[in-house]
């Protein structure tokens, strides 16, 4: 059966299914379970991560689905990304080979770079000093880009991009790019709407992909009296109008803007809400309106790193 879901062509011809499913903080023991619901359902991207500890448990879940012969591995479009720790370049295709093994697949339709900048190698996810600082490399993004492009050249992956990068990143990294990134995944949704960044690189003909579309409430910092992006009363009446929920109206708002949009669950009915918005269309009004609601509101502003000389938050607009 053909998939309800658009899909967003690439410059290099690849085509992504317009909404995936997030896997952050989704734990091992329920990831299995949601990826199964969400093929099920008819989810045909993924979006996973080293980092996210939960790569093997996802890649259960794929090859489950294609032994019931639900889908076939072509059928469904896997993303990845490289930590921060194995951006040396001699560390990059073996980092995508241990993300290989996990998802139990034999290539991606795209692996980015997680972040532009790096940490100490070959040891921890998150190597601190004796005071919980996180040790910083100096690899250059730049350098760890040339051994992506290997990796296209070697058909371990389809496709490679970036997130996180800032405008003045990426330009850099298009300088010497032999292969441009097919997209920049960056936190996106009304309160950092990242209006600018998306023009920038759609000039480029590099795509956008929207995380923590639906405000990250599960984030692990997040604090009681931060802003809740799913309670805000503006959008609840706007979704209201259209008998659809405030998650419905944050993923539709992506869509209707052309931006890749990747809500996280692992909860079935939720699942199915996420995958529900393409029996309804907001008001090019409702969207103008939405666009106001923009307030630089970052909520994964990757503190941790500050004083990084690539930290991609701390010296730029956007
Ligand atoms: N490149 C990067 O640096 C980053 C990438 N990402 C990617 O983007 C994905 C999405 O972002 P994420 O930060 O997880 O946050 P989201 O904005 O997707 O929010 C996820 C949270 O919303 C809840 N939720 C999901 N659907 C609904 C609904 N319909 N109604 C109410 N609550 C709902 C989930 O709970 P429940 O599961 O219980 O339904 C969970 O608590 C990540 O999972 C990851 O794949 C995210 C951050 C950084
Ligand atoms: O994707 C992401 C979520 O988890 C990571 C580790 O905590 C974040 O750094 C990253 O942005």
């Amino acid at each position: 059966m053909a998939s309800k879901v658009p899909k967003v062509r690439f410059y290099n011809g690849y085509e992504i299914p317009i909404l995936g499913l997030g896997t952050w903080k989704s734990k091992p023991g329920e990831v299995t379970q949601a990826v199964k619901d969400a093929i099920d359902i008819g989810y045909r991207h993924i979006d996973c991560a080293h980092v996210y500890g939960n790569e093997r448990e996802v890649g259960e879940a794929l090859t489950t689905k294609i032994n019931e012969g639900i889908i076939k591995r072509e059928d469904v479009f896997i993303t990845s990304k490289l930590w921060n720790t194995f951006h040396r370049p001699d560390l990059v295709e073996p980092a995508l080979r241990t993300t290989l093994a996990n998802l139990q697949t034999t290539y991606l339709d795209l692996y980015l770079i997680h972040w532009p900048h790096a940490y100490k190698e070959d040891g921890e996810m998150f190597p601190a000093d004796e005071n919980g600082k996180i040790q910083f490399s100096d690899v250059d993004y730049v350098d760890t880009w040339k051994a992506m492009e290997q990796l296209v050249n070697a058909g371990l992956v389809r496709s490679i991009g970036i997130s996180n990068f800032n405008a003045k990143q990426i330009d850099r990294l298009l300088e010497v790019a032999k292969i441009k990134p097919v997209v920049n995944q960056v936190e996106c949704h009304p309160y950092l709407n990242q209006r600018r960044l998306f023009a920038h690189c759609k000039a480029r003909d590099i795509a956008l992909t929207a995380y923590s579309p639906l405000g990250s409430p599960d984030r692990p910092w997040a604090k009681p009296g931060d802003p809740q992006l799913l309670e805000d009363a503006r959008l609840k009446e706007i979704a209201g109008k259209y008998g659809k929920t405030t998650a419905q109206v944050l993923i539709r708002y992506q869509i209707e803007r052309g931006v890749i949009v990747i809500p996280k669950s692992v909860n079935r009915d939720r699942l199915q809400q996420n995958f529900d918005v393409f029996d309804f269309a907001l008001t090019s009004d409702d969207v103008s309106y939405i666009d106001t609601l923009d307030v630089n509101g970052r909520l994964i502003p990757m503190t941790a790193a500050l004083g990084h000389k690539y930290h991609p938050f701390e010296n730029d607009e956007f």
